[in-house]
């Protein structure tokens, strides 16, 4: 049973934990489709959810199981198996402001090994770098700083010295062609036999194809862990949890990749995109949306050259990731008002208002 479970993480040198109840099966969660979990029990995937009392809005998210999380269930099987305990975390990797505990959201658990990627293009910001930096380090997981498009920028290395003086103390630094793949090696090389990573970073910065990069031979390796949904059948496209060849593992779920930004990052993204808002102040219109209105800044930039496509499309993704994650925190409020105040009535109907 141990070695199952190492192919999926399970630290080599540490005893399983004894089973809290007859018959519990101890899996990890590698993916949620909201109150829904994929779990891993080191043969299958199985399907599972939480108890009904933990689903109640208003609990706190750390009682939930997240991805990365190991799991004691009940039951597999046609039906979904049953999440009874979660086993003790060893990391915790949380999203938004530290110590503001309204923001923060964990993002995975028991990590070891966390990639910052970050493109030598556009994408290259030291103060991202930094705040992811810190998330990391308060998750307890150690962070490793991968710089993708070595090959995209000539003047890459003195991008990748700057940031080695300023968090070589902090983090290993790799700088890589993500496309080449001679990058496996050196960056397999920088993992540990064990260790269970993921990978962090802002939308195109590199971090599917550094999974594909790492998957590429890897498929054979993963074979070994066969995967089956609820039904037996085999799911071909599972990706959520891959086994490298090195004996490390990789948790990569779209929950987890869309690291989506909190408003602390609009002062990042204003900062990486200065020209281009700059520019939006030009516009005739203040709330110019740079599609038909006339005397558009914007458009006329990209009509000249000065501005590229590609850099204005990524700009408008990442603030439309920031106004969403602002509307989801803004719900997320509201929800848990709503909460406390039909709380707050039950508790006149049955004391009485003092
Ligand atoms: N030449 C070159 N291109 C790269 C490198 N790394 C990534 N790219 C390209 O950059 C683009 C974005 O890379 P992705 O891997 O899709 O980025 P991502 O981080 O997964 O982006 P999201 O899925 O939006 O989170 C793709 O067109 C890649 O082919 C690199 O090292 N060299
Ligand atoms: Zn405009």
């Amino acid at each position: 049973m141990q070695s199952t479970l190492t192919a999926i993480g399970w630290p080599r040198t540490e005893p399983l934990p004894d089973p809290p109840f007859e018959a519990a099966i101890l899996a990890r969660v590698i993916a949620q489709h909201r109150d829904q979990f994929e779990i891993h029990d080191g043969v299958c995937v199985h399907r599972a959810r939480t108890p009904a009392s933990l689903r109640k809005p208003g609990v706190d998210g750390s009682h939930r199981p997240h991805v990365g999380d190991w799991v004691f269930v009940e039951g597999r099987g046609k039906e979904a198996a049953l999440i009874r305990e979660i086993v003790p975390r060893r990391t915790v990797l949380r999203r938004g402001a530290a110590g503001d505990h309204d923001a923060t959201q964990i993002i995975a658990v028991n990590l070891d090994c966390v990639l910052i990627v970050c493109g030598l293009d556009g994408d290259f910001n030291l103060k991202r770098i930094e705040r992811y930096l810190t998330l990391v380090a308060s998750s307890g997981a150690r962070p490793l700083i991968v710089f993708s498009k070595l090959d995209r920028n000539p003047e890459a290395a003195a991008l990748v010295d700057d940031a080695r003086s300023r968090f070589g103390a902090q983090a290993p630094v790799l700088a890589l062609n993500l496309k080449s793949e001679d990058s496996r090696t050196l960056l397999l090389s920088a993992l540990q036999p064990g260790e269970t990573i993921c990978l962090v970073g802002s939308s195109g910065a590199g971090k599917s194809t550094l999974s594909n990069l790492l998957l590429g031979e890897e498929r054979q390796a993963t074979q070994d862990v066969r995967e089956h949904d609820s039904r037996g059948r085999h799911t071909t496209t599972h990706r959520s949890l891959l086994s490298l060849s090195n004996g490390a593992c990789l948790i990569d779920t779209p929950g987890m990749r869309e690291l989506k930004l909190q408003a602390e990052d609009e002062e990042a993204i204003e900062q990486s995109f200065e020209d281009i808002e700059a520019l939006a102040l030009q516009c005739r219109f203040r709330d110019c949306q740079h599609a038909r209105e006339p005397g558009c800044a914007i458009r006329a930039a990209l009509e000249s050259g000065q501005l590229d496509s590609e850099r204005l499309a990524n700009y408008r993704k990442l603030s439309q990731e920031l106004t969403d994650s602002k509307a989801r925190a803004a719900d997320r409020k509201a929800q848990e008002k709503v909460v406390n105040k039909s709380f707050g009535k039950r508790l006149v109907e049955k004391y009485g208002r003092r």
